[in-house]
């Protein structure tokens, strides 16, 4: 039985929520001149690093489940689909696996399950006892373009229904068209209807234009409250990419250094093997280090990601790959 590095350090341990600030304009200014071939050529050099191999791959592996928010996002979603994800999530690997991992009484659970607002109480009730955190998308994801009030009802819905984070959308127009305040305070009714339910506020990257864009909608978001910043909704053309992720991490940088705040971050979409895990656990540590490699500041938006990361921890176990179908999700 081999004994994996990091394991124990797992954990779920709270922080004090950002409470956010006043909406500063002149840090806008400061995010004048964003570098993008700097920040694609800082991304190459990330995604063509040596993997990491061996124990210390499967640590690591077992970090980006313990980072994850296992999602289902489907319109054809049902509450028997949302019951067999949160049945997986309650065993995200296979018992043979865990023994021959040396887990022990380590537990290795997503973070969260996500899902669409109807599905919420099934997912709490299926979940109940387990620590596992119920998310709900919200404010007519993906678009976001329904009424004000509709949208900070179904938010108030879904924490009704017992969800505990809350993923909502912005308008993308406010950034686009450089409407600032009437981001702020999209964003600061959203964590006022939230309530004790953490934000995750969802920008839409791949609609933004351009990475000055994303670094100013990210430090807006951040002064009106919200608990992590997101990249995607996984329905856009374009969803989680490096150059992305690193324009929003060194703007979760610069809040912290600012304010002393520390906000999450969650890339999601399209992520969905174990190698762009990797990729993405290193940018963090490199970027934000430790401290933001644990689930209450870092977590995966993915469908189709364990899977992967279960062939690779089965492949470092016995030297073969399995087939998909032998790590089913649902
Ligand atoms: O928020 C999570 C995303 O919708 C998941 O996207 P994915 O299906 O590409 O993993």
């Amino acid at each position: 039985m081999r004994s994996l590095p990091m394991t124990s350090s797992v954990n779920h341990s709270g922080h004090p929520r950002n409470p956010g600030i006043d909406l500063d304009l002149s840090w806008l200014d400061d995010m004048r001149y964003v570098n993008r071939s700097a920040l694609e050529r800082r991304a190459q050099t990330l995604a063509r690093r040596r993997s990491i191999k061996g124990e210390y791959q499967a640590a690591w592996l077992l970090r980006s489940i313990a980072c994850m928010d296992l999602t289902t996002l489907s319109s054809h979603d049902t509450d028997e689909r949302v019951r067999r994800l949160c049945a997986k999530a309650k065993q995200p690997l296979r018992p043979d696996m865990v023994a021959q991992l040396g887990l022990g009484d380590t537990v290795i659970r997503p973070a969260a399950v996500c899902v669409y607002h109807p599905f919420v109480a099934t997912a709490v009730e299926a979940l109940q006892g387990t620590g596992i955190q119920v998310a709900a998308v919200s404010t007519a994801f993906p678009h976001g373009l329904a009424p004000f009030a509709t949208r900070l009802q179904e938010i108030k819905e879904s924490v009704a229904d017992g969800a505990t984070e809350i993923d909502v959308v912005i308008t993308r127009g406010h950034v686009l068209s450089g409407q600032w305040s009437a981001l702020y305070d999209e964003v600061k009714a959203f964590r006022a209807a939230c309530g004790e339910a953490h934000l995750k506020v969802i920008l839409g990257t791949g609609e933004l234009s351009t990475l000055r864009n994303v670094m100013r909608a990210s430090l807006v978001s951040m002064m009106a409250g919200a608990d992590f910043v997101k990249t995607s909704t996984g329905k856009e053309t374009v969803n989680a990419t490096l150059p992305v992720g690193l324009a929003m991490t060194r703007a979760i940088r610069t809040y912290h250094e600012r304010t002393g705040w520390l906000v999450g971050f969650k890339p999601a979409g399209g992520i969905s093997s174990a190698k762009q895990s990797l990729d993405w656990l290193s940018l963090m540590r490199e970027e934000l280090g430790l401290t933001w490699l644990d689930p209450t500041l870092f977590r995966f938006g993915a469908s189709s990601l364990l899977t992967d990361i279960e062939r690779q921890l089965d492949h470092y176990l016995t030297g073969r790959y399995s087939a998909n179908h032998r790590h089913a999700i649902a």
